[in-house]
């Protein structure tokens, strides 16, 4: 689309809402039958996606790969036990390292446990407004938390009493359970389903629709906890005309933790790249208004 003609398609949009319609979530709005994307959700050109052509830079992930994808490396879950356990290891490193994703195979998660996940966020999503809206809230310590576009379950494990940045740690971590719901966008190539962000914390698990695909991620973006050397990479979710849901379950610390680069990885020839940073400092910065492309690991480098 020619720039002249993007401007008219955005300055023609009839029977925009009122600003309270916007603050009950995109899922409200869908299902108050929009026919275009708001004005609001409406990307300027370059950050659109182009669903004709992928930028070298993006990278789509999906069960079944098209001559776009990238083979993403697989991490057989089962022999991390068996023999073969220093090689698979060994492919985990190079594949967080590398890409910062990885498809995880034989997880031994029952198929019957994975599709009862999707029915229930299912549930939740198609319950009445007045229902969903009970877990409204700005308080990332209540059990559950309604956002616009998805809805957090939160656990927060026991304070940790050790300081360092040991995997123990994480034994008493926080754990965050994320159901995203893109309802059906009636101009996909006008806007996304998530913006680019980067995650907080040690590792996302990502349940993904086997159907609907969506889910890109880009070469870039450093991981805090590593000094740089594990990637939390940049990723986004592009809008859909069919309706799709995803769960994430995100592993942290305690959320009350300060993050720093491990001390065993920071030394006088790599010394520390990131800023000590904790949860609130991430939520703040999420939902700050700029910059568009939220990567939270390059708003705290040490400049
Ligand atoms: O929906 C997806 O595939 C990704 C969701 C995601 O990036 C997130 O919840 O942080
Ligand atoms: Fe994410």
């Amino acid at each position: 689309m020619s720039p002249a003609m993007s401007l008219v398609a955005e300055t023609d949009r009839e029977n925009e809402l009122p600003e309270s319609q916007y603050q009950k979530g995109v899922r409200h709005l869908c299902e108050k039958g929009i026919e275009k994307v708001p004005t609001k959700y409406i990307l300027p050109l370059p950050e659109r996606p182009n669903l004709s052509y992928k930028s070298a830079n993006d990278i789509n992930i999906n069960a079944n790969s098209s001559s776009y994808n990238l083979n993403l490396p697989i991490i057989d879950f089962s022999q991390l036990q068996g023999s073969n356990r220093y090689h698979v290891l060994n492919s985990l490193a190079k594949a967080c390292e590398e890409y910062g994703f990885f498809q995880l195979v034989n997880h031994g998660i029952p198929n019957q446990v994975i599709s009862d996940m999707f029915h229930v966020a299912k549930r939740f999503f198609e319950l009445p407004f007045e229902e969903r809206s009970k877990h409204m809230s700005t308080d990332m310590r209540s059990p559950a938390v309604l956002e616009s576009l998805g809805l957090l379950e939160t656990r927060k494990g026991a304070e940790s009493e050790n300081g360092n940045c040991g995997l123990e740690e994480f034994e008493d971590g926080s754990q965050l359970i994320v159901m995203n719901c893109y309802p059906s966008c009636p101009e996909p190539e006008l806007t996304l389903g998530m913006a680019p962000h980067s995650d907080y914390g040690f590792l996302t698990l990502l349940l993904q629709d086997q159907q609907v695909k969506g889910l890109q991620i880009q070469h870039g973006g450093n991981w805090i906890f590593s000094n740089g050397r594990y990637k939390s990479v940049l990723h986004r979710v592009l809008a859909n005309s069919t309706p799709r849901i995803s769960v994430a379950s995100l592993h942290s610390l305690p959320f009350s933790s300060v993050i720093r680069p491990a001390p065993k990885l920071v030394n006088g020839a790599n010394p520390s790249r990131y800023k000590a940073t904790d949860f609130a400092s991430f939520l703040d910065y999420i939902s700050s208004c700029e910059p568009r492309q939220k990567n939270f690991l390059e708003s705290r480098k040490v400049t």
